[in-house]
């Protein structure tokens, strides 16, 4: 046996944050620079924004055809927020997961929690604050992709949201988005050390202190 037969369980990274604080931003950076790292597609009520691509960004369904999902068990999550509602399709989690890949979620903290009570050992969270409330306001200004009536309800929002950043295992403040990837990298790399993750690590532990003997 030599080291490469020391198999890894893929892990699920969720990013969460009030909006506008750049989950979207840092996930995409990631997914350029690490090819083993895939991205949960949700599915969503909402509307889509400009420039937003159905199975990239979300799959944007119908609110029957949601809570058709919900009735059969499809989503591994699901949560309303700012009135829409959100949830992540099971299948290709499960998927990627059972072939080692890991699997990066960018959702909010119902979700979290629910996938903390499913599967809390796979489960890696990251909470992204903002570097003030006047840069979250102007980064959402900025964005210029909702309304000015649903930035005043995300930033009405941001504080709730924000209540549950210590029940998270990593808290970031995205001042810089290069930093703020090097930080989510390194959370990263040593998630996947984690040594209840490697499997076979015990085995190829034995044979090289067998073969030490
Ligand atoms: N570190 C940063 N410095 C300056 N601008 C940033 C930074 N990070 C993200 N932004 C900008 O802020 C805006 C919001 O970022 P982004 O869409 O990634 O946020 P989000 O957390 O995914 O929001 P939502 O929850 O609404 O989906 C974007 O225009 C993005 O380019
Ligand atoms: N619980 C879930 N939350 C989700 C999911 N997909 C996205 N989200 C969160 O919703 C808000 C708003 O997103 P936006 O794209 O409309 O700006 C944001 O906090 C996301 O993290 C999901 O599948 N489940």
């Amino acid at each position: 046996m030599n080291e490469n037969a020391i198999k890894r369980r893929g892990l699920m990274l969720v990013l969460s944050s009030p909006s506008g604080a750049g989950k979207t931003t840092i996930s995409r950076r990631l997914l350029d620079s690490e090819p083993a790292l895939s991205m949960s597609v949700s599915a969503t009520t909402r509307p889509p924004r400009p420039g937003e691509i159905e199975g990239r960004d979300y799959f944007f369904v119908s609110a029957s055809a949601f809570e058709q999902m919900v009735s059969k068990g499809a989503l591994l999550e699901h949560a309303t927020v700012f009135k829409n509602r959100y949830g992540t399709p099971r299948a290709a989690v499960e998927q990627a997961l059972s072939q080692g890949r890991d699997v990066m979620f960018d959702i909010d903290w119902q979700g979290t929690q629910q996938i903390a009570e499913a599967a809390r050992e796979d489960l890696v969270s990251v909470f992204v604050l903002p570097p003030s409330v006047e840069e979250l306001e102007r980064r959402l200004y900025q964005r210029a992709q909702d309304s000015e009536e649903v930035v005043r309800q995300r930033m009405a929002e941001a504080a709730a949201e924000m209540s549950h950043w210590a029940e998270y295992d990593y808290v970031i403040v995205n001042n810089d988005v290069e930093t703020s990837v090097a930080q989510v990298k390194a959370i990263l790399a040593a998630e996947r050390l984690k040594r209840e993750r490697q499997i076979g690590l015990r085995r190829f532990v034995e044979e090289l202190r067998g073969s030490g003997d």
